[in-house]
């Protein structure tokens, strides 16, 4: 059996394809649309990735392909965005993925965008604070977002890099500057302390992870992180002890992560697996599900400063309702002060980087 001409000139079509040199970005399957049978996409959304190759990004850009709330999933990166491209398009899952590499991609990366996540930047060594990211990633995330300001105005952002407490206002006031701010639709994602919260909490407690969940309000970033532990579900009451080795753990748990990893990065797979979390959430929202509530670092009036970490629902058009911070015992309260003066600076110096 000799294959037919036309099945001939298809397979060099593919071979062509796959030569590194011809890597089509656009396409992962190295199969252009028009030589592909299935014309169409799932029902589902349109997620972006942006720093997809990064620590963060591969994992996430992994779990986001296997999300059936996924239809395309763009990953976009300055660096090595075809070789995970290539890789994560090979499972099967229903999520097609197209790759982007470089700022002369990000325009098409963004275009018609339902979700984008933003883990890029440069993560912690030991010794530095989040705030010592500022310099890098502040112009990382302004660049990134006039992109979404341009091609997906009204796309959901989930905002992951460092220092969230300010990148959330850097972000803010790149959109108003555009004139796109919807303040429903940007989140600073703080669901990796509600995470370690529930974990650490469990152990405490002796319950499984799964069945605790523990607000977390304020920010992200060491005492900016307050947990409310008089409000955790199910019920219950901590000694004096345990509290302050929970709220330190937790307000800690990140420096934690940097200290085991001794320079090669932060949390990435925790974080992936938080920024899923939310992601879903934020999509099961979109797709007009009720009751989903999760926390996140939005424009706020909860209390006095213009961005704040609460509980807030989510629906059609983002964060439709921000949720008070319910009664607090003295002890949060007196976190909650101490919060509030270093949150204050963290989002004046992210306004400043702006306006300046
Ligand atoms: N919000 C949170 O809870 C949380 C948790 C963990 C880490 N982080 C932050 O997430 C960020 C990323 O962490 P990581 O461990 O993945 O770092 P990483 O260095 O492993 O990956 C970052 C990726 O961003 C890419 N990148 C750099 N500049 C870019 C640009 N202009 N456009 C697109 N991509 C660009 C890099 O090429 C890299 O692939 C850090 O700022 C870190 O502090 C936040
Ligand atoms: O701690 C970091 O620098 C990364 C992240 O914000 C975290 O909480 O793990």
């Amino acid at each position: 059996m000799h294959p037919t001409s036309d099945a001939n000139q298809r397979i060099a079509r593919i071979s062509a394809h796959l030569q590194p040199s011809n890597f089509q970005m656009e396409e992962s399957s190295g199969l252009s649309r028009e030589n592909c049978r299935a014309k169409g996409g799932a029902p589902g959304f349109k997620v972006a990735i942006l720093g997809a190759a990064g620590g963060i990004g591969q994992p996430l850009a992994m779990l986001m392909k296997m999300n059936p709330l996924v239809s395309v999933l763009h990953l976009y990166d300055v660096v090595n965005t075809p070789g995970v491209t290539s890789d994560i398009s090979h499972m099967d899952t229903g999520a097609v993925v197209r790759g982007f590499l470089g700022q002369q991609q990000l325009e098409d990366a963004l275009t018609g965008m339902d979700l984008v996540i933003i883990p890029a930047g440069v993560p912690r060594k030991p010794g530095m604070t989040r705030d010592d990211l500022f310099n890098i990633n502040a112009g990382i995330v302004k660049t990134l977002c006039e992109g979404i300001a341009k091609c997906c105005p009204n796309a959901i952002v989930n905002l992951i890099s460092n220092p969230v407490n300010s990148t959330v206002p850097i972000a803010a006031e790149v959109f108003k500057k555009a004139g796109t701010f919807d303040p429903k639709r940007l989140l600073g994602v703080t669901m990796l302390d509600v995470v370690r919260a529930n974990t650490f909490v469990a152990e405490v407690l002796g319950l499984d992870p799964r069945e605790v969940d523990v607000p977390v309000v304020g920010g992200h970033a060491g005492v900016t992180i307050l947990p409310l532990l008089s409000q955790v579900k199910p019920p219950c009451s901590f000694t004096p002890e345990e509290i302050d080795y929970l709220t330190a753990r937790i307000q800690n748990g990140g420096t934690e992560v940097v200290e085991a990893k001794a320079g090669a990065g932060s949390a990435t797979l925790s974080m992936a697996y938080a920024a899923v979390k939310f992601a879903d959430t934020c999509l099961r929202g979109l797709r007009g599900d009720a009751g989903v509530i999760q926390c996140a670092y939005v424009f706020s009036q909860v209390t006095e400063l213009p961005f704040f970490a609460s509980k807030v629902r989510l629906g059609r058009t983002g964060a439709e309702e921000i949720y008070p911070l319910g009664p607090l015992n003295e002890y949060e309260r007196a976190g909650l002060e101490k919060a509030k003066k270093e949150l204050a600076s963290s989002i004046q110096k992210g306004i400043s980087f702006i306006r300046k």
